[in-house]
């Protein structure tokens, strides 16, 4: 697994409307690609076009050519699941591919493995359609990441999780990227935790790439008010994380308990000091 995933002049209509208006980007391997932007900028069409389910033009190439279905595994922004199965049968339905009609003691383990990386072993006999929004978000993730696919995306991974399994669950992707090789990009709306977890950030305006690159590089305070609409301030840390701090109209533009720094002059990945 080495490959970056590649997009050349995505384009998407839907409903008489062109959506995505030719988007060219590359998601490149053992790292998080993060693609942000507002409500309604084409996020969840852009994703999904590039899982290939959706019809559009331009191309999506790894490797040179278009990636298939072993290959690619895609988790959709959260709903409801209704499934009367077990926790462990839908982390199972993962390698459903590879399943035969008795399971396999490494079908097992990889489970056990998956739902014990994100924390849901204890809920592992229990009915999925009895479980939280949240709870629900990690077993759909347990189940991507027993595929083993070489390119995962997911569309807001995040969005039902606590501050805590935010941190857990990007943790493990960022470790999956790089310790496999893996193409990982992941729709996020926290600006924040894109910053922090990302090596290549693609912000989508109206359906087109308002920035891409590394995050130190392509993310700034101009760049935020123009895409939002809102006044921002970039600041760090004492620990050198990054925090995108938005401010309403009537806050004043410092924070006080922050440091601030030039964030786009660093030239070697964020500020970590
Ligand atoms: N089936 C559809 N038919 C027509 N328009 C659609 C369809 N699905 C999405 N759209 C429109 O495409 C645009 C982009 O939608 P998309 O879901 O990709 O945005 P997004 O950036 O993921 O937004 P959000 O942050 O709200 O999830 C929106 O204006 C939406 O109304």
């Amino acid at each position: 697994m080495s490959h970056a995933l590649v997009l050349e002049n995505v384009r998407v209509s839907r409903g008489g409307a062109e959506i995505i208006k030719g988007v060219s980007a590359e998601f490149p391997a053992a790292g998080i690609t993060a693609i942000c932007g507002p409500n309604g900028a084409g996020k969840s069409t852009l994703m999904a076009a590039a899982a290939n389910l959706l019809p559009h033009d331009g191309k999506t190439t790894f490797n040179g050519r278009r990636p298939n279905a072993t290959e690619l595994s895609f988790m959709p922004q959260a709903l409801g699941l209704r499934a009367q199965l077990s926790v462990l049968e839908v982390v199972l339905l993962g390698r459903l591919d590879k399943l035969g009609w008795s399971l396999r003691p490494a079908d097992i383990d990889a489970a056990d493995a998956a739902m014990a990386a994100v924390g849901i072993t204890e809920f592992a006999a229990r009915r999925v359609d009895t479980l939280s929004g949240g709870q629900q978000q990690l077993v759909l993730l347990a189940q991507r990441l027993i595929r083993r696919p070489e390119i995962l995306l997911l569309d807001e991974p995040t969005s039902a999780l606590d501050l805590r399994r935010q941190l857990l669950v990007l943790d493990i992707l960022k470790t999956y990227a790089e310790e496999n090789g893996a193409v990982v990009a992941v729709v996020l709306h926290d600006l924040s935790l894109a910053a922090r977890y990302s090596s290549n950030l693609l912000i989508l305006h109206e359906g087109r790439s308002a920035c891409l690159g590394h995050p130190s590089h392509v993310l700034d305070e101009p760049l935020i008010r123009s895409v939002y609409g809102v006044d921002a301030e970039i600041l760090f840390t004492s620990g050198g994380t990054p925090v995108i701090a938005p401010l309403s109209p009537s806050e004043t533009p410092r924070t006080k308990s922050l440091d601030k720094f030039p964030y786009r002059q660093e030239t070697n990945g964020l500020r970590s000091t």
